[in-house]
């Protein structure tokens, strides 16, 4: 056994592994670096697995070696009432020289010869092995009503394993040792039998050890609720947790998504339901909430007082390709605004809450979805990508994909104003802009500050003062970074100002390869931690906000403004900033 993989441990008093001093020891490679950043017991901090992701570390604006570690600290992790089996497999897992029965994990990937599992799935699980994440005893089955043999499913994950980029060591070694954890069960997703057959095989390489499992959902959702129901009746766990990793669509309404819930509860409790919003395992969109609350220079401009406006930005510079079936029947504000943008933008306006703890956070995220004042029609610009060429190259349409019908009119583009009707947030647009088949791709959240009141510089600022309110930009993708326009003097005998960054690009300050949103996602779930997934509650509230929007764009058969594919998107989005006041930080020639 590598010692990469070495149990993992966690008690309630102790955030790190147990072995970690034999894990860094045993290792000639790590052990050469393990002086660079010692924690004060000598545990080198980057080279552990779990929850180093947590670490923080000050950091200085413009690239410099000058960063501090200031603090280690780790998520308090709690379980929810009804997983006190679970803290107890969890503790269970480190105990292995201590004479109690050892544990495993097994996960189960439903969908595995599908889109996502091998693109997202595989590769964030080998990436979580290849770093030490995953306990000693863990089993990966892949599980899809497709014919594949183990060597099969081998064979066509390892085509889409990668090794980090800062991290080839014995990668190749390391891919064999996964590939040989990984195996394949055939089998359909309403077959209780197939389920009892995959159970039968888990139970053998669990090879009696106290066992926790979770089952990944990666398929269509109109079979999400069968393949519960077998995988909780025929195949959970006797003697650990069992959980579920569920992906989006949460249903396409209110209507819809109440009744997969109260089906899933059917066979689940709440808390073995691990609704995953991948957006939210993102790096920079899980700095947000330390960016605001541990420094000081932010948290007091953060609200209506400094703020003028907050922009949620998502752009794709491809369209629909393979998957305009699905996408017509979701749309634009299903598929990115309802969730994702509305995600972070529930973590960017939340009150402090209480601790970290995942209830906590969610207590508070849910407040401010449930303040959002009902979004207006008349606040909305939906649009469409059309045929364009440019260059000799002639792209699609969206109507072009052959899977969506000619006359369609679900909106691949939408831009909204939202509204928080709460103390903090009273007045200020919350603005959200999502399109496909744009000119680039981007995510990023713009925070556009007020003007300072009698601005002594005003004349020295040029004619247009709306240039010199200070924006902070957290670009979550590509080129991580966060930066902060700020006014300053143009050096030189005479006084002009102009607009110049404090710039943090993640790729100048920090070596180490920013892990893909699936990996923090997917250990999060292993250990139980439930912070960056979606409760019921904020999913109801999140439909309660879109569903009449949603129900009015549909029942009006509202025309979406079309935009040439590759473009910037319909000029209407324009109109709406404009109509709040603002002007969209993106076009700013910053970029
Ligand atoms: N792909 C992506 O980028 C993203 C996907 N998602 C979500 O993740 C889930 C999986 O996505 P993706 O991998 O793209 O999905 P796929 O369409 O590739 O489906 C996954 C697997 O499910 C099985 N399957 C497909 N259609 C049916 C059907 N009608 N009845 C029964 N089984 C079926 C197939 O396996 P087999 O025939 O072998 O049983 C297929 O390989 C979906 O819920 C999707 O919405 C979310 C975000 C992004
Ligand atoms: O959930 C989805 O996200 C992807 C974009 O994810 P990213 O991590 O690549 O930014 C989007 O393409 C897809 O339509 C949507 O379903």
């Amino acid at each position: 056994m590598s010692s990469f993989s070495t149990s993992l441990s966690r008690t309630s008093s102790s955030p790190f592994f147990l072995n970690h001093s034999s894990l860094i020891n045993s290792d000639p490679s790590r052990r050469s670096l393990s002086f660079l950043s010692a924690s004060p017991q000598g545990i080198n901090l980057d080279e552990l697995c779990v929850r180093s992701q947590r670490k923080l570390v000050q950091s200085s604006v413009a690239v410099g070696d000058g960063a501090v570690i200031t603090k280690s600290s780790s998520a308090d992790k709690k379980d929810g009432p009804l997983s006190i089996p679970s803290q107890e497999a969890d503790k269970l897992v480190i105990e292995s020289n201590g004479g109690e029965k050892q544990s495993t994990v097994s996960i189960t990937v439903v969908g595995a010869s599908g889109d996502l599992a091998k693109k997202k799935i595989f590769p964030a699980l080998f990436a979580l092995y290849y770093e030490g994440c995953l306990p000693e005893h863990f089993t990966i089955y892949g599980y899809a009503r497709s014919k594949m043999t183990d060597a099969e499913l081998r064979d066509m994950v390892s085509k889409t394993l990668t090794c980090r980029i800062d991290k080839r060591e014995n990668c190749g070694e390391k891919m064999e040792e996964f590939l040989k954890r990984c195996f394949y069960h055939t089998g359909q997703y309403d077959s209780q039998e197939h389920f009892v057959a995959l159970d039968k095989k888990l139970k053998e390489h669990e090879g009696g050890r106290l066992s926790n499992r979770l089952f990944y959902l990666s398929i269509p959702p109109n079979i999400f609720v069968d393949a519960v129901k077998c995988a909780s009746s025929s195949a959970s766990s006797a003697s650990g947790w069992t959980r579920v990793i569920v992906e989006k669509p949460f249903g396409r309404d209110s209507k819809t998504s109440s009744a997969l819930t109260k089906s899933l509860k059917q066979y689940l409790e709440e808390d073995q339901i691990f609704r995953i919003d991948h957006y939210l395992g993102k790096e920079l969109v899980e700095n947000l909430s330390v960016l605001r609350f541990s420094n000081l220079i932010f948290e007091p401009l953060w609200s209506r007082q400094y703020i003028q406006n907050v922009q949620f930005i998502f752009s794709e510079d491809f369209g629909t390709e393979g998957r305009g079936g699905y996408f017509d029947h979701y749309g634009i504000i299903r598929d990115i605004m309802q969730n994702h943008l509305l995600q972070i933008l529930a973590l960017f306006a939340m009150e402090t809450p209480v601790s970290l703890d995942a209830e906590d956070i969610r207590n508070e995220k849910v407040k401010v979805l449930r303040s959002m004042r009902p979004i207006q029609l008349e606040d909305v610009v939906i649009g469409q990508y059309k045929s364009t060429t440019k260059g000799g190259v002639t792209y699609p349409g969206y109507t072009d994909d052959k899977t969506v019908p000619k006359d369609s009119l679900t909106p691949t583009f939408a831009a909204a104003a939202l509204f928080i009707d709460n103390a903090r947030w009273d007045g200020v647009p919350f603005l959200m802009k999502a399109g496909k088949a744009l000119h680039t791709r981007s995510a990023e959240i713009r925070v556009q500050f007020r003007h300072v009141p009698g601005n002594l510089y005003n004349r020295n600022s040029g004619t247009n003062l709306d240039r010199t309110t200070n924006e902070l930009v957290i670009r979550v993708q590509p080129d991580e970074g966060i930066y902060l326009k700020i006014n300053n003097k143009v050096p030189g005998l005479g006084m002009r100002l102009d607009q110049s960054h404090l710039n943090l690009l993640y790729s100048a300050r920090y070596s180490k390869e920013i892990p893909d949103a699936y990996e923090r996602l997917l250990l999060d779930a292993i250990e139980g931690e439930r912070r960056l997934f979606i409760r019921s509650d904020e999913l109801d509230a999140a439909w309660g906000l879109f569903t009449p929007l949603l129900n009015e764009i549909e029942e009006k058969k509202t025309i979406p403004e079309f935009y040439p594919y590759g473009s910037r998107g319909p000029v209407g989005a324009h109109y709406l900033a404009a109509k709040h006041n603002v002007q969209w930080g993106d076009l700013s020639l910053d970029k």
